[in-house]
């Protein structure tokens, strides 16, 4: 059933910075959230995850209003990862991802041999497994970025909720992220709703795409009929041109620099 988004709107004071959106999110497919800096999209996930409650419209998840949801409930139903993960505690990266594992073990139980092994095989599976035992703390920025994702995995959820999860990432490990949460819709019918800058890396993985402009929607389909030069426009105010790219077997956007060439490259 997944997500059914009924005309919400969400402002922070008197600004209003979502307006009217209203949109279906279906189970098993790869959704990317596109838009300019400050156009609502991480407001958007907020409401997706029940964190801020609309002020009109409600977000429903599985026919059920998402601010309805115990948090354990949504725990065992909605995965995030923030754009931004604070912690000053000195929790290892193993203990982190182990987090994960809460929404499913028993009050007052420590950790199974189940719980572990899903963390160390996840851990494995992300390439994190290297500085298992080091403080969060004491690591770089994408080192973090690729434990918060392992935690979201760990959680084994239908939903993966990622904001700007591979901003901090180099290409390799931005591949393979992507590559993992492909698979998991792929494999497992999961569903992700990814806040993605770069527009080509959304091309390349998402099946669906949700444009926003100052709080709107401004194209929402999959993403052949959506990414148009038009759009990019409309949106970013960039010129751009769309071509298929046979070797990486998806669409690609080149942009437009300014009209005056500065550097001989
Ligand atoms: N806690 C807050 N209080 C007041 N205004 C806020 C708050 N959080 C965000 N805003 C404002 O709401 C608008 C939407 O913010 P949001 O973080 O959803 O944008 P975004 O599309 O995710 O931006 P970015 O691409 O820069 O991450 C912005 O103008 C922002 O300044």
């Amino acid at each position: 059933m997944g997500f059914k988004v009924e005309h919400i709107s969400f402002s922070y004071q008197e600004r209003k910075v979502v307006k009217d959106i209203s949109l279906d999110i279906e189970p098993g497919f790869f959704y990317g959230i596109l838009g300019p800096n400050g156009c609502g999209k991480s407001t958007l996930i907020d409401l997706l995850m029940g964190h801020l409650g609309p002020e009109s419209g409600a977000v429903n998840y599985q026919g059920k209003n998402v601010r309805t949801f115990s948090r354990a409930e949504l725990a065992c139903e909605l995965a995030l990862v923030p754009q931004n993960f604070y912690i000053n505690f000195p929790f290892t990266a193993r203990e982190i991802v182990l987090m994960g594992r809460y929404p499913h073990m028993p009050r007052f139980s420590p950790p199974s041999s189940h719980d572990f092994k899903i963390v160390d095989d996840i851990m494995e599976k992300t390439g994190t497994s290297g500085f298992k035992n080091r403080y969060m703390t004491e690591m770089s920025g994408g080192e973090r970025q690729r434990i918060v994702f392992a935690r979201a995995l760990a959680q084994e959820t239908p939903v993966l909720l990622l904001d700007e999860a591979t901003s901090n990432l180099d290409i390799k490990h931005t591949l393979t992220m992507m590559d993992i949460v492909a698979q998991e819709i792929k494999n497992k019918g999961k569903t992700a709703v990814a806040v993605i800058q770069d527009i080509n890396l959304a091309a390349a993985y998402c099946q669906r795409l949700i444009i926003i402009k100052q709080g709107s929607i401004a194209a929402f389909g999959n993403t052949d009929k959506v990414l148009t030069a038009d759009n990019i426009k409309k949106v970013f105010n960039v010129d751009s041109h769309i071509y298929f790219d046979s070797y990486s077997n998806s669409i690609k956007v080149s942009f437009k620099k300014s009209h005056e060439k500065i550097f001989d490259l």
